[in-house]
């Protein structure tokens, strides 16, 4: 008998900065409650799945060597999510080779492994042809990650509850990013613990609302946001890091409009004027010495898409096999 082996699908899935993240206190279930605003950005991963009776997982690129390629995979425990969900009989090890291709930085705080497990819900909803909306995935990815849902959806979006729970905001225009990585990730367990360490002995002071950043994203104005981007998890993340701060202020003497540190970091964000500007920001902080490598990069964009624009596999016509 012949079975036609469906040709592999490559979903290309965005970054995220948050330009607002107000942490509320620790909840009974370990999280804490978040009001944010995401912003999806043009820094992606790129997500191959094949049917294969040989399943596996394989990582290239930024942080290869330290992305786990065993059932801790984010990406991998998406499959198994979604083959049980569609009740597939391979659910406890899914029928699928998952290839990441990385230029997000591991443990970045620009939540790269909740975007490879968004990518793998859309590439194999396609590869195994499943008759499943976009917020179906959202219910699944929310149970994979709280950054999940966003990679899914992309663009810019006020996030509630841990951050599951998403409504697009009206970004007007593009912004401009310069993005500076560290040598090293962080742990973002470690820096929620350690934003509770440092209300225990009553600082750092909290953000206020999301509001004004949302009527920042509205007039489209760089300016006017930059003077409102604003994170909880900072001084945390710059107390574990304490080399952050010199970051930071090199990305402002280059030029950049404001600073901040991206999540639950380390990696710092810088917004830009323009294009332009976010290019000679980039240059001088590459020779600054304070990071390992910089990107530019812009906002919003797109969530997780298949490769080529539509839900159609690309590549060649199907593989026979007898
Ligand atoms: C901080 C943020 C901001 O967008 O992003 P990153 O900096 O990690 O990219 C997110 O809240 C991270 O989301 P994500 O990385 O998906 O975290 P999860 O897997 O859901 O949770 C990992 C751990 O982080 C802590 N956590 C996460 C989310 C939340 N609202 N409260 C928490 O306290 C908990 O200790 C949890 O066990
Ligand atoms: N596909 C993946 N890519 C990156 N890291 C992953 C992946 N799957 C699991 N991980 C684990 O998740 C941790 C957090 O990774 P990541 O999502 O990149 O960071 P962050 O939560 O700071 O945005 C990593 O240290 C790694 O051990």
């Amino acid at each position: 008998m012949l079975a036609v082996v469906p040709p592999p699908v490559t979903v290309r899935v965005p970054a995220k900065v948050n330009l607002h993240l107000a942490v509320g206190d620790l909840r009974a279930d370990g999280f804490h409650e978040l009001v944010t605003v995401f912003q999806a950005l043009s820094l992606t991963d790129e997500v191959t799945v094949a049917a294969t009776d040989e399943p596996g997982l394989e990582v290239y690129g930024e942080g290869e060597r330290t992305v786990p390629t065993d059932g801790a995979n984010l990406a991998w425990r998406a499959a198994r999510e979604l083959a049980s969900y569609a009740g597939r009989p391979d659910a406890d090890e899914p029928k699928v080779r998952i290839v990441l291709r990385k230029g997000i930085p591991v443990a970045g705080g620009m939540a790269g492994g909740s975007a490879d497990a968004a990518a793998a819900l859309v590439g194999l909803s396609s590869l195994w042809k499943l008759d499943i909306t976009r917020d179906e995935l959202a219910t699944i990815a929310g149970r994979l990650g709280s950054d999940v849902p966003f990679a899914l959806y992309g663009g810019t979006a006020l996030g509630t509850g841990r951050g599951e729970q998403l409504v697009p905001v009206l970004a007007r225009h593009t912004f401009h990013w310069v993005l500076a990585f560290d040598e090293e990730g962080l742990s973002t367990p470690k820096v929620f613990g350690e934003l509770d360490r440092l209300r225990a002995d009553g600082k750092p002071p909290r953000i206020g609302s999301h509001t004004p950043v949302v009527e920042a994203l509205a007039s489209g104005d760089p300016r006017q946001l930059a003077l409102l981007l604003g994170n909880d998890l900072q001084a945390a993340a710059v107390s574990l890091r304490p080399g952050l701060r010199r970051t930071l202020r090199a990305g402002v003497n280059a030029g950049a409009l404001a600073g901040c540190v991206s999540g639950s970091g380390p990696t710092c964000a810088f917004l830009c004027s323009d294009a332009e500007t976010a290019v000679e920001v980039a240059a001088e902080l590459s020779g600054a010495g304070v990071c390992r490598t910089v990107r530019v990069a812009h906002g919003p964009v797109p969530g997780a898409r298949v490769v080529g624009g539509d839900d159609a596999p690309r590549n060649a016509p199907p593989r026979v096999h007898a």
